[in-house]
């Protein structure tokens, strides 16, 4: 994977002056449960999230994909009650935030409270254009009740942070797409946020932008300990940043887990979306097509001429490759083995025996194969 800058100017990562570093213990800290919007206009009802059950555990960047109309939008406004859901709980960070909308004229206080903690990210910046980059930077800190000193010496700390310093006076008409962007990071983090919520934070930015917009997040996520949970319909961003990911369907989560599980997971979506592989799946009549999955030190193993010598069998590689998802190693392979899957099963043991994935691709048995291997994973 290239190395990408972390900021514009291609300064180094500047150490956190706002937070140690605190690995998370694993412990989710984005919970929904049961999380319903309906959407009610004259002449329609539109169920955006029908019962969604999220959890985003501490320390990681969880990606949401789907295609449009999925709920990914309305999924990330209810996590900060930016969208008020119809049923369902919302928890980050240890507090009820629904339990807090629903307390009538004390929630306000309360739920803005909490919201301080949850910092958000739009794919338009969102700047206040009539205000300076630090007076955007400080807008949290003035809601917040911060004094004029404290607003000041926090917004030039965040963006030195974003590796803006030098652009504080400037007005956001003066800035490039990814400077605003860093700004909206800025501004994002103001109040100390415990999880990032990225809504298509680069889908407005062309690809080394991109790059350097999600390399940051990445490295906010590293040093301070910060959870991110972004949505994208781009799977580059999945690959280059995110830990896990979900995807959305009609407003449900039909697969959830660790980007390595998921590769690992036959007939994930999101694996063959991140990661898919080329060659004819039905391969020649009486022969039987495996797709292999290489995870962290398998790459490097030659599997498949061990496979060859040991049984004593031509093996075709019909399609290959290797990337980084979420900055691990990762190959893929499709073989076709002469005879059909039953005259295979030794060597399909053999390979399972090293440690690989496999995936039985579309032979009658291969079903059975699958259902298998997936009840296994489960
Ligand atoms: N304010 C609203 N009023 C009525 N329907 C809405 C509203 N907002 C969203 N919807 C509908 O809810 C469904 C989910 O929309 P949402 O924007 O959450 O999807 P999405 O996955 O984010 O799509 P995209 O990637 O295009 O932004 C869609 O059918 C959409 O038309």
């Amino acid at each position: 994977m290239p190395r990408f800058a972390l900021h514009a100017n291609g300064d180094a990562a500047r150490p956190c002056a706002f937070r140690a570093t605190s690995p998370g213990d694993g412990s989710p800290v984005i919970t929904t449960k049961g999380l319903t919007k309906v959407y009610r206009t004259r002449d329609r009802e539109v169920t955006a999230l029908d019962g969604v059950d999220l959890h985003v555990r501490e320390g990681e960047v969880h990606g949401v994909v789907g295609q449009s109309g999925a709920g990914k939008s309305t999924l990330i406004r209810a996590v900060n009650l930016l969208e008020v859901p119809t049923s369902g709980t919302v928890t980050v960070d240890g507090t009820d935030l629904t339990a807090l909308a629903g307390n009538g004229k004390r929630a306000g206080a309360e739920l803005r409270k909490a919201r301080a903690r949850i910092g958000m990210v739009f794919q338009h910046f969102n700047l206040l254009s009539a205000r300076t980059v630090q007076d955007n930077v400080e807008l949290p800190l003035e809601i917040l009740g911060h004094s004029g000193a404290e607003r000041s010496r926090k917004a030039l700390e965040l963006l030195d942070l974003v590796g803006l310093a030098d652009k504080a006076k400037a007005y956001p008409a003066q800035l490039s797409g990814g400077q605003k962007q860093r700004v909206g990071i800025a501004r994002a983090l103001a109040g100390d946020p415990k999880v990032l919520l990225s809504d298509e934070a680069t889908s407005a930015l062309d690809p080394e932008t991109t790059r350097s917009i999600l390399q940051l997040l990445r490295d906010l996520n590293r040093d301070l300990g910060l959870t991110v949970l972004l949505i994208t319909h781009e799977m580059d961003v999945v690959k280059a940043v995110c830990d896990s990911a979900s995807l959305m369907k009609n407003g449900k989560i039909t697969e959830s887990g660790a980007l390595s599980d998921l590769l690992a997971t036959p007939g994930s979506e999101i694996a063959a979306e991140l990661f898919p592989l080329t060659g004819d799946p039905l391969g020649a009549p009486d022969r039987t097509v495996v797709d292999i999955t290489f995870l962290g030190e398998n790459t490097g193993q030659p599997v498949i001429s061990h496979l060859a010598r040991t049984y004593n069998i031509d093996v075709s590689i019909l399609g290959a490759a290797m990337d980084t998802v979420g900055g691990k190693q990762v190959g893929r392979m499709r073989i076709e083995l002469p005879g059909p899957y039953e005259e295979n099963v030794v060597p399909i043991g053999f390979l399972r025996e090293q440690g690989l994935q496999i995936e039985i691709v579309g032979a009658a048995d291969a079903v059975k194969d699958t259902q298998l291997v997936a009840g296994v994973a489960q």
